[in-house]
């Protein structure tokens, strides 16, 4: 059955979680790998593609650019042989950050673009500037005009050396995509140096482009790319891993995470395991278990390979359990703890003081009614309501659905009580 907006889910607390939880393909990576298509005429097929509605609707925007988009499971093929540089509405956009990374590439194809600028979102303004600034520096002139970003660049991107003000993901993702293009080499320095950056060069070095360093702070890419036919498998989602691996320790359960790659999570294992939490790899991926008490944490927030932001909302949850104080300082956006109210809801005591959410952890936690209006803050309260007593309701359901492929079905096979009511 389709999943709607309006699905709740039905939790009941108390379930220690055992068994194997399979990660699927990470979200992130595959977004810009959908916009990458569009740098070439020929085919790409993407693998290992989560079946989130995020993905979904990045697809459906390839296609409005006319984009043909063969679905299969976990797989997909864009041709953008025959794409328009055209113009797609606010509407379309606006529920997605991600489609502005469909800038460079039609920007680089046919040398204009008109891309709705994204709005703000539950989590902070998230401005472009970067993204602007790093095709002005290759060669573009930008506008911003009546909610577009207007584009041009009549005598094609020029390689040149783009310095980022800060490891922007979108940013390094829309300045390498940009460059496989331009005449001549590209430097991005101050690259962000995510897993996903890494995956989109892997990407487009099978699409026919020529990129060092990506993973790095310093990224080379010549231009003039000739492009091929490329098919590639998209890394796992180490969010997701992340997140199952919170479920294990909060519930004092064991959960084999088959595919999770432990090179792409030494920050996340570190704090389990300064939390009490024992994780050690498996011939399939790693293993999270926990048996003793937990321990408080001291978090803040990075740009890879620090702690992810992503999983702050998840780690929250964890710390409202572990006796005494802890510190979660959020430094990559301004607006990350809309999750603290719905969590003190279900009993925990948070205090806000600016960027840092201060957490007396060790209440109880009890069942209540409980919405969230981003992906992450969402999953935390899935987490919280895990180890709480009782019934806890989580509405919009929709927003989890943005990027967990199943999540219900993953921790119901592993012995939660967890029932998605549809509306
Ligand atoms: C689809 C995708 O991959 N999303 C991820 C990506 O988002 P996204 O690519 O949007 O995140 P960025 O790394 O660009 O943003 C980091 C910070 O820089 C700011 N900024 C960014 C660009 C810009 O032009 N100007 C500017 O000020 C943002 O508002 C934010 O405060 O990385 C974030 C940081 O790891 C993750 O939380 C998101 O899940
Ligand atoms: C913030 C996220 O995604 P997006 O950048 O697509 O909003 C996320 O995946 O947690």
């Amino acid at each position: 059955m389709e999943a709607s907006g309006m699905d709740r889910l039905r939790i009941t607390g108390g379930q220690k979680l055992q068994g194997t939880v399979t990660v699927s393909g990470a979200k992130n990576a595959a977004l810009p790998q959908i916009a990458a298509a569009f740098l070439s005429p020929h085919p790409l097929e993407l693998t290992n593609l989560p079946q989130v509605s995020d993905v979904d609707n990045m697809l459906q925007v390839a296609a409005l650019y006319g984009a043909e988009v063969e679905r299969g499971a976990h797989a997909t093929t864009i041709d953008a042989g025959s794409i328009r540089s055209c113009e797609v509405s606010y509407d379309t956009v606006r529920r997605m950050r991600a489609t502005v990374l469909f800038l460079a590439p039609l920007l680089a194809r046919f040398g204009s673009a008109r891309v709705s600028l994204p709005g703000g979102c539950a989590i902070g303004a998230r401005p472009v500037d970067m993204h602007i600034r790093a095709l002005e520096a290759l060669g573009a002139s930008i506008d911003i005009e009546n909610g577009l970003i207007v584009a041009s660049a009549s005598a094609g991107l020029k390689g040149a050396r783009v310095v980022l003000a800060s490891p922007s993901v979108g940013a390094t993702e829309t300045a390498m995509m940009a460059a496989t293009m331009a005449s001549g080499e590209t430097e991005i320095l101050n690259a962000a140096r995510e897993p996903e950056v890494a995956d989109l060069a892997a990407c487009l070095a099978a699409m026919g482009a020529h990129i060092e360093g990506a993973g790095t702070h310093r990224i080379l890419i010549a231009g003039g790319t000739e492009w091929k036919p490329a098919k590639h498998h998209g890394i796992p989602d180490r969010i997701e891993a992340g997140t199952y691996a919170v479920a294990a320790a909060i519930t004092g359960g064991t959960l084999e995470l088959t595919n999770a790659r432990i090179e792409n999570l030494a920050a996340v294992i570190q704090l389990l395991e300064a939390m009490g939490t024992n994780v050690w790899p498996s011939s399939r991926g790693l293993v999270v278990s926990r048996n003793g008490p937990l321990q408080t944490a001291d978090i803040t927030t990075e740009p890879y390979p620090g702690f992810p932001t992503d999983l702050q909302a998840q780690f929250m949850a964890l710390a409202c359990i572990a006796e005494g104080t802890s510190l979660i300082r959020e430094t990559i956006f301004e607006n990350r703890f809309m999750h603290v109210p719905e969590l003190i809801r279900l009993g925990a005591e948070i205090r806000l003081q600016g960027t840092t959410a201060v957490i007396h952890g060790g209440k109880p936690l009890k069942g209540a009614q409980v919405m969230a209006t981003d992906l992450r803050a969402s999953v935390s309260l899935v987490l919280a309501a895990l180890a709480a007593e009782g019934e806890t309701v989580i509405n919009r359901v929709y927003h989890l659905d943005r990027g967990y492929e199943q999540l219900d079905r993953k921790l119901a096979q592993c012995g939660a009580h967890i029932e998605r009511l549809r509306d």
